[in-house]
């Protein structure tokens, strides 16, 4: 009588110490002895714990505080703060300047001095609209502008 057939995702496999038969979940990578009589879900993947992050902030006179090592007091607009931010991504997407220069020379968050680097982070740490689109980055890609209270930004992530 052919044995019945296994539900999906697990596997059978034989253990070498007892000889005897266990189940693998393919998904999990659990084992079992039990022979599984449902099959075994996909988990979704929730992504990484953290991230690591260089950003470049343009603020505005609207940012929420329009204040920062480079301008006593800004004063340009969102709308130019947006072009600015588009320009430094266009410039770094052709290659002709890195990140990490055009950070240390225009980003208004004090990051810039490490090249707009923030160190790893998690979730719950950041603005909201920064924290989803840095845990939506892979490692070495260039956000779009991102805009947050601070002002607006592009995020690289690096780890
Ligand atoms: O938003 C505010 O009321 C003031 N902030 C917040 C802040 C101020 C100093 C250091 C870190 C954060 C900023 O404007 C700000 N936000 C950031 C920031 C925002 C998102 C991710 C990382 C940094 N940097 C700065 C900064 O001056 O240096």
């Amino acid at each position: 009588m052919a044995e019945e057939e296994l539900p999906s995702g697990w596997e059978k496999r034989l253990s070498r110490s007892t000889g005897q038969h266990y189940y693998l979940n393919v998904y999990t990578k659990e084992s079992q002895w039990d022979r599984p009589d449902k099959p075994a879900e996909p988990v979704s993947s929730s992504g990484p714990d953290q991230v690591q992050c260089s950003h470049l902030l343009v603020k505005h006179s609207k940012s929420r505080r329009p204040s920062s090592w480079r301008e006593e007091e800004i004063y340009r607009t969102k709308e130019e703060a947006l072009d600015l931010v588009k320009s430094y991504r266009e410039q770094i997407v052709c290659g002709r300047a890195s990140f990490a220069e055009l950070a240390q020379k225009y980003s208004d968050c004090s990051s810039a001095r490490r090249g707009g680097d923030l160190g790893p982070f998690g979730r719950g740490t950041m603005q909201r609209p920064f924290e989803q689109a840095a845990f939506a980055l892979k490692v070495g890609e260039l956000s779009e502008p991102v805009t947050t209270d601070s002002g607006i930004h592009i995020i690289l992530r690096t780890a």
